[in-house]
């Protein structure tokens, strides 16, 4: 029993829950990673920002520590830029049926209909972005159009972990574990293309991935 939402979990329902937490724990995660770095290879200059905010923060002869992912600005607004434009959970919330006929915004629909939210929509709406299909961390910045948008549901704008009493309840263990291991695998390496372009097409499976898997290569940086 869930004394605080007064539900009676089955047994069937606890072990739906934890294969839902392995696998959206460990697919989502890695296909944002996956994400970002494709962002990071196509955009050079996105790069060597990080880096340099690496580089001042934890400084080149350290390795990264978890004292210092708070004090990445850049890095955690260039997360929020990938969650934004590649949210690996696009659709929400299609467990919500409609319980009678009704309508939305003029819309009419019929008991019964399954409800979804489309906030990859909505994270590329011109109405809300400016120039939303460019990648740019600095929205996410002071001077930017969204400096202080959360990305863990308070914020209408920007939902990639849903919003409610439905929404990832991984989100925070989500943000850190990816900030830190994003910090690392940039403080560590230069990461460039294995070849000319990278390939941006999507495809919807669990999570919504690069269709075409990204390879990179790393380049050692940092001071032994
Ligand atoms: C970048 C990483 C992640 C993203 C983008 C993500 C995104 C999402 C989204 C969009 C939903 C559906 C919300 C809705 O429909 O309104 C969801 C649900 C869920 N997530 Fe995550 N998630 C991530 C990581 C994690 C992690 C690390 C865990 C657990 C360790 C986790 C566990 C779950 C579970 C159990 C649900 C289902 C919740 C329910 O049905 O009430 N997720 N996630």
């Amino acid at each position: 029993m869930d004394r605080a939402l007064g539900v009676k979990i089955q047994e069937n329902g606890g072990c739906f829950f934890f294969q839902e937490m392995i696998f959206r724990g460990t697919d989502a995660m890695a296909v944002l990673m996956e994400w970002a770095m494709a962002r990071l290879v196509l955009h050079r200059d996105v790069q060597a920002k990080v880096h340099r905010e690496l580089d001042e923060v934890v400084g080149r002869s350290s390795p990264v520590a978890e004292p210092s992912l708070p004090a990445l600005p850049y890095l955690q607004a260039l997360i929020k830029e990938a969650l934004r434009v590649h949210p690996p959970g696009p659709l929400l919330s299609w467990r919500h049926r409609a319980m009678s006929d009704t309508y939305v915004d003029g819309h009419f629909v019929p008991a019964g209909t399954t409800a979804m939210v489309n906030q990859w929509a909505m994270s590329r709406d011109p109405e809300v972005w400016d120039a939303p299909l460019e990648f740019r961390p600095e929205r996410f910045l002071a001077g930017g159009e969204a400096p202080d948008v959360s990305v863990l549901g308070a914020d209408g704008r920007l939902v990639p972990f849903g919003s409610g009493r439905r929404s990832c309840p991984g989100k925070s263990l989500a943000m850190t574990t990816v900030t830190a291991w994003m910090a690392t695998l940039l403080h560590e390496f230069e990461w460039a293309p294995a070849a000319p372009g990278v390939d941006l097409s999507e495809v919807l499976r669990l999570s919504c991935e690069m269709a075409a898997p990204l390879q990179v290569r790393a380049r050692p940086r940092r001071d032994a």
